[in-house]
C-alpha cells in the first residue's frame, strides 16, 4: 500500500508531559483519514509536527515517502493545510487575497477561478471578505490551502464553529476532492459523527495514543451487536435455549443472543427448531458508533 503520510513512534514531550506517544500514523493515497480524538488528545501537536511546524521529541515523520526532516521543503510544496483560524486582509476581496499568495507561488492566475470555483465562491469572488460568514471564511481557507494544486490537504478541525448548514457545505467540498483533484486528505475532529460522515480511513487518538486505525467499516465492525430473535412462545423457547446451554437473554419482546458469532447464531437457531418453536425473524441490532468512540476513549481500550 502507497502511504503519502507514515509516522514511526511520533512523540512530542512538553517537559514531563507526553502529548503525542509513539504514534505510527498511516495514511494511505486517495484517502480521507478521520483523526479523531477528544480535546486535548494531542492531534494539534500530531498535526504540526507533520507539517514542519514543530519538532518531533523522538521518532520521524515520511510524507510522500520522504523524510521531512531531509526533504522538508520539497515536501510542503505539495502540502496544503488550514490550521487554525486562518488570516485574511478583510477590506480586500476573496479573489485579492488569493491573488496575494498567488504572487508567493508563482502560479497562473487561472488558479484563482479554479479554486473559487471548487469551493462555490465564485459569485461572491469580487465581495470583501469582512462581510464573509465564518463558512465563507472557511471555505476560501479550503480554497487558500489547495491554491497551489497539492497532493495532501491537512485540515485541522475545519468544521468548528460553523452552522450546521456550514458544515455540510465543507463536508460536500472535502468529500468531491480525492475524485476530483486526487487529494489525499488529513481532516481531525473531535465529532465522531463528523468523521463518520467523511471520513474513509480513521485513526482515533487519546491521551496522545493512537488506539485504533483502520478503515471506517472495519471501524463499525467493531460497534457492538446484539443478534435478536423473534419466536413464538418465547418465554418457553427462551427457557428451551438457556436450558440447552445457549447464553440469551428476553430483550425487548425478543431473544438476544450473547455470542453474535456465525456457529452460536446457527446453534441457537436449530436448537428452536428442533424443539418446534417457530422463527419469524432473525436480526442484527448494530450499536452505534459514538459508543464504541467513548468506550475507546473512556476505557483507554486498544483495539
Ligand atoms: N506548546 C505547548 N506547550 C505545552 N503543552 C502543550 C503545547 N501544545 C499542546 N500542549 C499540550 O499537549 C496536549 C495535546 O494538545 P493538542 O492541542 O495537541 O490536543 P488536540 O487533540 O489538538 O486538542 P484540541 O482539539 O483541544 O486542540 C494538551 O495537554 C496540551 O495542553
Amino acid at each position: 500500500m502507497e502511504y503519502i503520510v507514515e509516522t514511526n513512534q511520533l512523540t512530542k514531550r512538553f517537559g514531563k508531559e507526553i502529548a503525542v506517544d509513539r504514534v505510527d500514523m498511516r495514511i494511505p493515497k486517495g484517502e480521507i483519514y478521520g483523526f479523531l480524538g477528544p480535546n486535548g488528545a494531542g492531534k494539534t501537536t500530531t498535526i504540526r509536527m507533520l507539517l514542519g511546524l514543530m519538532k518531533p521529541s523522538f521518532g520521524s515523520v515520511q510524507v510522500f515517502q520522504k523524510f521531512l526532516n531531509e526533504d522538508r521543503l520539497n515536501i510542503l510544496k505539495k502540502v496544503g493545510s488550514l490550521v487554525e483560524n486562518p488570516s485574511y486582509y478583510p477590506h480586500l476581496t476573496a479573489y485579492e487575497n488569493l491573488e496575494a499568495l498567488r504572487k508567493v507561488y508563482g502560479i497562473p492566475k487561472s488558479s484563482i477561478t479554479e479554486v473559487l470555483e471548487l469551493v462555490r465562491l465564485s459569485d461572491v469572488g469580487n465581495k470583501k471578505v469582512k462581510g464573509f460568514s465564518l463558512g465563507m471564511k472557511q471555505r476560501l481557507g479550503i480554497a487558500s490551502a489547495l491554491l497551489h494544486n497539492p497532493e495532501l490537504l491537512i485540515l485541522d478541525e475545519p468544521t468548528n464553529g460553523l452552522d450546521p448548514s456550514g458544515i455540510i457545505e465543507i463536508r460536500n467540498l472535502i468529500k468531491r476532492l480525492p475524485a476530483e483533484r486526487g487529494i489525499t486528505i488529513l481532516i481531525s475532529s473531535h465529532l465522531l459523527s463528523e468523521i463518520d460522515q467523511i471520513a474513509t480511513t480513521v485513526g482515533v487518538l487519546n491521551k496522545g495514543h493512537l488506539i485504533f486505525q483502520d478503515t471506517i467499516e472495519r471501524m463499525r465492525e467493531y460497534s457492538k451487536q446484539k443478534v435478536l430473535l423473534s419466536v413464538s412462545d418465547r418465554e418457553h423457547a427462551w427457557q428451551s435455549l438457556v436450558a440447552a446451554g445457549i447464553k440469551a437473554e428476553l430483550h425487548n419482546g425478543m431473544i438476544s443472543l450473547k455470542e453474535k458469532s456465525d456457529e452460536k447464531v446457527a446453534q441457537a437457531v436449530r436448537s428452536l427448531v428442533h424443539n418446534d418453536f417457530s422463527i419469524y425473524r432473525v436480526e442484527e441490532e448494530k450499536g452505534s458508533l459514538e459508543g464504541i468512540f467513548l468506550e475507546m476513549t473512556t476505557e483507554e481500550k486498544s483495539l
